[in-house]
């Protein structure tokens, strides 16, 4: 077993894109830790997804060995995710380690989620290391970076260090300064064993890997192990050490981070933030901090044709085994047939999930606008939790209705503030809370906002007003009364459910107006009319016509030549695939896309 003493356990955190991950590529070159021939970039963003956005979605630990001042020392690093939707994952990591490296790019400065997580890091009273990089950039402005790092940590300024990520400048002084200046783990090898999860992965070949931290005891292959929240025994069948690849030992022991493999069958067993304990002499006391998390943001997903269905299911199913926050659950929609209600953390967890659908399993899929959940609470005096507005009751069953409502901070430059206030408060519901200064000329904004504003396209708005320069972070603060109805859209004057959104009462209109006009735009003509209809409140409010079409499309070629005939016959069965049935009406996959980005930019 490792003497602790020579142990530093630390994340990674940052904002987005300000070189987490190329900082562990120059560390696990530095300490010579992975073969030269098998290094390319960004070795630890694993997923082809992951490389090609070129953002983090799964915490990938870790393990170098550093040799300082002769003395080898183990370091645990924990490349955490940046973006908000994963932000459980970064103080799940952050409760793993007795240190963080705290990264911040010199020509941005800090951003919403520097702010968010140095607060997190402080509240887990990690040791934390400050520093600049990309002091390389042209555009670096690294006095004023380091004043609103020092500011924003209340440290001298000369304690932020600097460096390159990039060419490898002053990182071999941040690898000092984790030695020097993060307290080693702490733990008592006699004691129950307690390891934390604090992220696990489903392999094809080995079930589930579970990512542990060990706090006290020790765990050894072919322990009987339990997982607290769930009381589930497994039997351990291997464990072992990241180099980052999976090197199988005898034993990890306290302040030790390494994973375990035990027959666990899906990722949602093994849920981050629980408690390992020794199935034969457990401890009474699970370590803290666990918590379910819940999805934020639900749509429903349908197969792009019927009989896709079963695949679907198992492609979801599939996903499900190594993604713990996604949840789904089947349902049925009389315009699109059977498909599956989808949790999840955010719309960017959302977007991922569609693009694995699409590009690991191979399978088209319609997604329908996305919802954040309300409570209701009905004349009958019960009160039922609804996320999908195809259940959402009749208004005269109503009595009232809860939205949750998000604590959003907003740091930006001061020469955006004012646009972006009057945009929260006048197109958002939002409410300003106070402000803070964070720094020369920067100032952070919090608001109470309800969460549907924020899940919709609010980020990418945000970026647009502040010529990229604002950031943005939020956490949930519980649910408010509201108004909010359901926007039922009629094509050929019958509902079309998936198409149905919930709207605030004072932005009905015009989400209604735009709605319709877009899907006229999108539905071809038929050889008929074609009204499209909103309705709320029992009451049409919105309408546009599809004129029904003149000409018959081969009328055009009547005894033109055969092959462009034979070819548009062609084309028109192709895109046929593409059209879903409703009524007598077929309506192309890119209304319901439209529906959502519509959906999003005006709620
Ligand atoms: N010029 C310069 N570019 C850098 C430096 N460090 C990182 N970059 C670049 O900045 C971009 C983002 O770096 P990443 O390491 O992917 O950032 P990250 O923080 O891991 O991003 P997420 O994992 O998505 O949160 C990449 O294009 C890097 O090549 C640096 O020191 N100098």
């Amino acid at each position: 077993m490792k003497d602790t003493r020579f142990i530093r356990n630390i994340c990674t955190i940052a904002h987005i894109d300000h070189g987490k991950t190329t900082f562990v590529d120059r560390i696990l070159e530095l300490t010579k830790s992975v073969d030269p021939r098998k290094m390319h970039e960004q070795f630890l963003d694993q997923m082809d997804l992951e490389r090609e956005r070129g953002i983090t979605i799964k915490a990938q630990p870790v393990k170098v060995i550093y040799n300082y001042d002769g003395q080898d020392y183990e370091i645990n690093i924990i490349d955490t995710p940046g973006h908000v939707d994963f932000s459980y994952e970064v103080s799940r990591s952050m409760a793993a380690c007795e240190g963080a490296v705290l990264i911040v790019d010199a020509s941005q400065g800090i951003e919403a989620q520097t702010v968010a997580h140095s607060y997190l890091a402080i509240e887990n009273e990690l040791d934390i290391v400050p520093v600049l990089n990309k002091i390389d950039l042209p555009n670096a402005n690294i006095e004023e970076s380091l004043q609103q790092v020092a500011d924003l940590l209340g440290v001298p300024k000369q304690d932020v260090l600097k460096m390159s990520a990039k060419t490898g400048e002053g990182v071999e002084n941040v690898l000092r300064a984790i030695v020097e200046q993060v307290r080693p783990p702490k733990g008592d090898p006699n004691k129950p064993l307690r390891a934390l999860i604090f992220d696990a992965k489903y392999d094809k070949y080995r079930g589930v890997i579970v990512y542990v931290r060990i706090f006290d005891g020790v765990l050894k292959k072919k322990d009987q192990i339990l997982i607290m929240s769930t009381n589930q025994k497994y039997e351990v069948e291997e464990i072992g050490i990241f180099t980052p690849t999976m090197v199988p030992t005898d034993s990890l022991g306290p302040g030790e981070v390494g994973y375990v493999i035990a027959g666990i069958k899906e990722v949602s067993e093994a849920k981050v933030g629980d408690t390992i304990t020794n199935a034969l002499s457990p401890t009474d006391e699970p370590l803290p901090g666990y918590r379910d998390v819940k999805p934020m943001v639900y749509a429903s997903v349908f197969p792009g044709l019927p009989e896709y269905y079963e695949e679907l299911k198992k492609s979801l199913e599939k996903l499900k085994l190594n993604d713990w926050a996604l949840t789904f659950e089947p349902t049925t929609s009389p315009a699109l047939g059977f498909g599956f209600r989808c949790g999840f953390l955010g719309l960017l967890h959302m977007d991922v999930v569609r693009e694995r659908l699409e590009r690991e399993f191979e399978i088209s899929v319609i997604m329908t606008a996305p919802n954040v959940e309300y409570k209701v609470l009905l004349r009958n005096g019960e009160t039922i939790i609804v996320n999908d507005p195809a259940k959402f009751p009749e208004e005269d069953q109503i009595e009232k209705v809860y939205e949750p409502y998000v604590k959003l901070s907003i740091i930006t430059p001061t020469d955006y503030m004012g646009n972006i206030l009057t945009h929260l408060q006048n197109e958002r519901r939002a409410t300003l809370q106070h402000t803070e200064n964070a720094g020369k000329n920067r100032i952070i904004m919090y608001f109470k906002a309800p969460l549907a504003e924020i899940i919709s396209d609010f980020f990418d708005k945000l970026k647009a007003m502040s010529r990229g320069y604002a950031s943005m972070d939020y956490e949930m603060m519980g649910f408010e009364e509201s108004e909010i109805v359901k926007l039922t859209i009629l094509v050929n004057r019958e509902p079309v459910d998936a198409l149905s959104t919930l709207v605030h009462k004072s932005k009905a209109y015009t989400v209604a107006k735009k709605l319709v006009d877009k899907l006229a735009e999108l539905i071809p003509r038929h050889q008929f009319e074609i009204p499209i209809q909103a309705k709320a409140s029992g009451r049409i409010i919105a309408r546009a016509d599809i004129k029904a079409l003149r000409k018959d499309v081969l009328a055009k070629c009547y005894g033109g030549d055969v092959t462009r005939k034979m070819k548009l016959l062609e084309k028109q069965k192709e895109g046929k695939k593409k059209l879903r049935e409703i009524g007598q009406v077929s309506i192309p996959q890119e209304a319901f896309l439209a529906i959502l980005k519509i959906g999003q930019e005006e709620k």
